[in-house]
């Protein structure tokens, strides 16, 4: 389970996010919504440890995550979409896909060098990269240098780097933004496919309240950096305060 409390950060006089207390169950896609400014990205970077709270903590299963850099909150199963910057254009998206297996099993698989573990590493590794690029429906790229693929492609290559951590928790910022008419239910397929997964815990930042409603099993609502609302989507929708964060908005700008 992740857990946020009374997780706050201030820039200057002014509290981004502002105690956020909150539980993440694994078998869960939780939504977080709310108005531009609310601090749901702010919320996200003090999860996965892109930013440093000014106040209260994170941890998952237990373990204390705060104050730990983000590529030791990876390492402990936190698992930020898009993040990852670590494509390489020229190698085929086979080679990738093997790379992020590789550099999970490393260390935990280690079994002393000689040459048949190498060889059988290399299979096992192949074998699980295979896998992943199957669940992702990429099986059929396998030998395309990454450079090649379409701009949506690679975003589904990014997701299944991801997939290679064995991450606990996924975190998806606005998965689909800057994406095509195209590209964009590839991805939110992809999302549906690991919300089958019931170990896992997703989090989603969405704007889009028809994907909310479709995907989401729970909704918290960020105003003003505070948790103002959370529980069953058709609930949260409906309920008052989140009616005037959206449709208030809306009047605003008319
Ligand atoms: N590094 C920073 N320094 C100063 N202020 C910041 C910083 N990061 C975020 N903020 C402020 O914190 C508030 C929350 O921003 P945040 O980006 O988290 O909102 P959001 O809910 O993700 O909005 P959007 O839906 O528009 O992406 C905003 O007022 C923003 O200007």
């Amino acid at each position: 389970m992740l857990e946020t409390q009374n997780l706050t950060v201030r820039f200057g006089g002014h509290v981004a996010v502002n105690a956020v207390s909150c539980c993440f169950e694994p078998g869960t896609l939780t939504a977080i919504v709310g108005p531009n400014g609310a601090g749901k990205t702010t919320y996200f970077n003090l999860i996965s440890g892109q930013l440093p709270a000014t106040a209260g903590s994170v941890q998952l299963n237990g373990r204390e995550l705060t104050g730990l850099p983000a590529s030791a909150r990876t390492r402990a199963g936190l698992g930020r979409a898009f993040q990852l910057t670590n494509l390489f254009p020229n190698l085929s998206v086979l080679e990738n896909v093997r790379l992020a297996v590789q550099a999970t099993k490393d260390g935990a698989h280690r079994r002393g060098l000689n040459l048949w573990s190498i060889w059988s590493d290399h299979a096992q590794l192949t074998n699980r990269a295979l896998e992943i690029l199957q669940s992702v429906s990429m099986t059929a790229q396998q030998d395309s240098p990454v450079a090649s693929l379409p701009h949506g492609d690679q975003r589904k290559l990014e997701v299944a780097l991801l997939m290679a951590l064995e991450p606990s928790v996924y975190m998806f910022d606005e998965p689909t933004a800057g994406m095509s008419h195209d590209e964009a239910p590839v991805i939110l397929n992809l999302i549906r496919q690991l919300k089958k997964d019931k170990t896992k815990t997703i989090l989603l930042v969405e704007h889009k309240m028809d994907v909310v409603r479709e995907l989401a099993d729970r909704i918290i609502v960020l105003h003003n950096g505070n948790l103002v609302a959370d529980g069953e989507p058709g609930e949260v929708i409906a309920s008052p305060i989140v009616q005037e964060a959206y449709l208030g908005k809306a009047r605003e700008a008319a």
